[in-house]
């Protein structure tokens, strides 16, 4: 790690954007083991406050409701890349806000304008937390912590984050499923985010023809801690 761009008493954020399924949970949470920095899962984030919409009876179209039970939301989340866990209210909700209830809807929070505001709020403050830290969204870079030293958009092909996303989930999903869980959901986040174009300053790794391994080593690399052999 000698030689990394990022200086040793510096406050290390490493920020990283990208849709869905281009990898940024699992390679974040291995780049974060690797230089023994927290992590942080912002689409956890937006997940959990959905249960909590959803749980408060709030009418998803009505947009001051919704922003109203996303700040009253109790929310807690594990920043250690080797025990996810996410609570609301007391209640251990890190499975079940994964189920597609949640994945169908969460979108209708994300592009709540002030739901953002108040998750944005909140990140930068368990981001100023931690001295070295790892966080992963859809605007990390240009929103959440746009001064971090290192920022990567992590992207790949349209294919490739369909056919990982169908292995995840054990090939229970039709084409058309996957489209919809994957393309049409980003489609609709990035009505208010741009997650698809890098920003002025953001370096780009795209993974469509790397191995999960591979992508690891090129965000490290793209980080500045690459290894020098
Ligand atoms: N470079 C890669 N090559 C192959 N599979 C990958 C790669 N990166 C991630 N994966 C796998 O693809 C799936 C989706 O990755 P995930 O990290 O959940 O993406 P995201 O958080 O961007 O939606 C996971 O099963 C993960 O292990
Ligand atoms: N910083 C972020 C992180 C996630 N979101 C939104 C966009 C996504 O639809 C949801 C869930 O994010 P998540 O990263 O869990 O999505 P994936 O299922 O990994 O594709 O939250 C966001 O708008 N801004």
């Amino acid at each position: 790690m000698e030689g990394s761009a990022v200086s040793s008493n510096e406050h290390l954020v490493i920020a990283i954007d990208g849709p869905s399924g281009s990898g940024k949970s699992s390679v974040s949470k291995a780049v974060a083991r690797t230089l023994k920095a927290a992590y942080l899962d912002t689409g956890a984030m937006y997940r959990a406050v959905t249960y909590a919409v959803l749980a408060s009876g709030a009418d998803l179209s009505d947009d001051a409701a919704v922003a109203q039970a996303v700040r009253e939301a109790d929310l807690q989340i594990s920043t250690d890349p080797d025990a996810e866990l996410v609570v609301i209210a007391g209640q251990d909700v890190t499975t079940a806000i994964r189920e597609p209830r949640i994945t169908e809807n969460v979108s209708a929070v994300a592009t709540n304008l002030d739901a953002r505001a108040e998750l944005v709020r909140r990140q930068r403050e368990i981001i100023a937390a931690h001295p070295r830290i790892v966080a992963e969204g859809r605007d990390i870079t240009t929103v959440v912590a746009p001064q971090a030293p290192a920022r990567i958009l992590l992207t790949a092909s349209e294919e490739a984050r369909m056919r990982r996303r169908g292995l995840e989930l054990g090939g229970t999903q039709s084409q058309e499923q996957l489209a919809t869980q994957v393309l049409a959901r980003d489609k609709k986040d990035s009505t208010v985010v741009n997650f698809t174009q890098a920003a002025d300053g953001v370096i780009t790794v795209d993974s469509s023809d790397l191995d999960f391994e591979q992508t690891v080593a090129a965000v490290l690399d793209a980080a500045g801690f690459g290894r020098e052999d």
